[in-house]
């Protein structure tokens, strides 16, 4: 019997495709990635790349040393190296008879969930056909608002939306320490992790840790709690050995077919990490199928959207939204509003605990799109539905919002 394959997403940081510090595109590296890959998608797999580089490749061509700080300068920058970048990619997979195609993406392009929908279909096509996809983000024309920031989050959307099996994170480390290694030598390498919020790392990078690099590991790691709720398993490995992406896929095909409980696999992990039979890596395990998002509706809510305000409701409201038979979000469970929004626009619904709970601050707990602006909502809150339409002199819906549009992270 053939082993089991997967819809892989690999992201690649600025540090895999430029060199930190003449800045010159790396080209062996890249070549190493493009045989990698090839190998891959031989063995049956299926490939999406999420790669950066954009405005390091266009500085470069500009024969800048220095990343200029207007808007437009960067934009420009950004579309002069895009196409440099695809086109090394292209020059390069053609070696090895791969067919590549280019998506540049912004969080307005997904706004809507019929582009959503359509962005999915695109790359599931594309993959179907035999092509690799080369996902960045439009830095030419997005401002910050319309933003996902950093190739991080992009790659962990892209491999959320399209149900990918494994995120690969390649980047300037090994692996996920517990302190940032550049300044504490003696920070200790994490194998697996199956909660993320139990971690006890720090990630001094104030964003970013290489000189080209832009997110840091604070951004990986959202990435892999984004990914691992959609049941992504997400790696972060080394991106000046590509090639360890080959030995990772096949140690995880072989824990798979051993249905290794994560005790299990942590042990097989540092036993053959020490054998160097396998590079040092981290593992972040996706949620198991009963836990994780599988509705793309939901997740397009929880992490396509950005969130324009928010909403504070009491904990019996909570109860309501998060029970089996959940009800949608009513004017009367709301306590408060901040920021300014409109109708169909996503928020943030937080929870302000009752007063014998020691926790005085409202925390996050999911989102959801309003059928009713941030000035109507400060008007209708606290009241019954009966009573929107005496308010306000119309009554579009009697939910603020539906349960179809409210969405919550998974609980683990
Ligand atoms: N706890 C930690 N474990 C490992 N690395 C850490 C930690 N905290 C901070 N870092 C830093 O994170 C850096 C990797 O992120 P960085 O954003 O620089 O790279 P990249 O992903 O390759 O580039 P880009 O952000 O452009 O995609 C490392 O160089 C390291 O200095």
């Amino acid at each position: 019997m053939g082993r089991k394959t997967y819809t892989i997403v690999v992201k690649l940081g600025t540090s895999s495709l430029v060199d930190e510090v003449t800045r010159e595109p790396r080209i062996a590296n890249m070549s190493l990635i493009v045989e990698t890959i090839a190998k891959l998608r031989r063995q049956g797999h299926r490939i999406v790349i999420v790669s950066s580089g954009a405005i390091a490749f266009g500085m470069k061509r500009m024969d800048l040393e220095k990343k200029p700080s207007k808007l437009a300068a960067i934009q420009a920058l950004a579309s002069i190296g895009q196409g440099r970048l695809i086109g090394l990619f292209d020059d390069l997979f053609r070696q090895l008879n791969e067919r590549i195609a280019q998506i540049l993406i912004t969080r307005n392009d997904i706004m809507d969930f019929t582009q959503y929908k359509n962005a999915r279909n695109t790359l599931s096509e594309l993959l179907d056909m035999g092509v690799i996809p080369i996902v960045n983000e439009n830095d030419t024309l997005s401002v910050a608002e319309i933003k996902f920031g950093d190739n991080d989050t992009l790659s962990a959307i892209t491999a959320g939306m399209i149900h990918a099996d494994y995120l690969f994170l390649m980047t300037d480390v090994e692996c996920l320490y517990t302190d940032n290694p550049r300044t504490n030598p003696s920070a200790r390498p994490i194998l697996v992790v199956d909660k993320i919020d139990d971690l006890e790392v720090k990630t001094n990078d104030h964003g970013a840790g290489s000189q080209v690099g832009t997110g840091g590991m604070t951004t990986k790691l959202i990435a892999a709690e984004l990914a691992t709720n959609a049941g992504v398993t997400t790696i972060i490995t080394l991106s000046s050995q590509p090639y360890y992406i080959l030995d990772i896929v096949s140690h995880i095909q072989n824990s798979e077919e051993l249905h290794l409980t994560v005790d299990q696999q942590r042990d097989l992990m540092s036993a053959d990490i020490a054998k160097k039979t396998i590079p040092l890596h981290t593992r972040f395990l996706g949620l198991s199928r009963d836990a994780q998002i599988r509705s793309d509706k939901k997740f397009w809510l929880l992490h396509g959207l950005k969130t324009k305000g928010n909403i504070i409701i009491d904990e019996g409201c909570y109860r309501a939204l998060t029970r089996k038979n959940r009800a949608g979000l009513l004017p009367a469970g709301i306590v408060d509003v901040n920021g300014i929004f409109h109708e169909s626009e996503c928020v943030s619904i937080q929870v302000i605990p009752t007063k014998q709970s020691s926790i005085t601050e409202a925390v996050e707990v999911g989102h959801c799109r309003v059928n009713y602006s941030s000035s109507e909502i400060k008007l209708i809150k606290g009241f019954q539905s009966s009573e929107i339409e005496s308010i306000l002199g119309y009554a579009d819906s009697e939910y603020i919002a539906h349960r179809d549009n409210i969405a919550f992270p998974p609980k683990v």
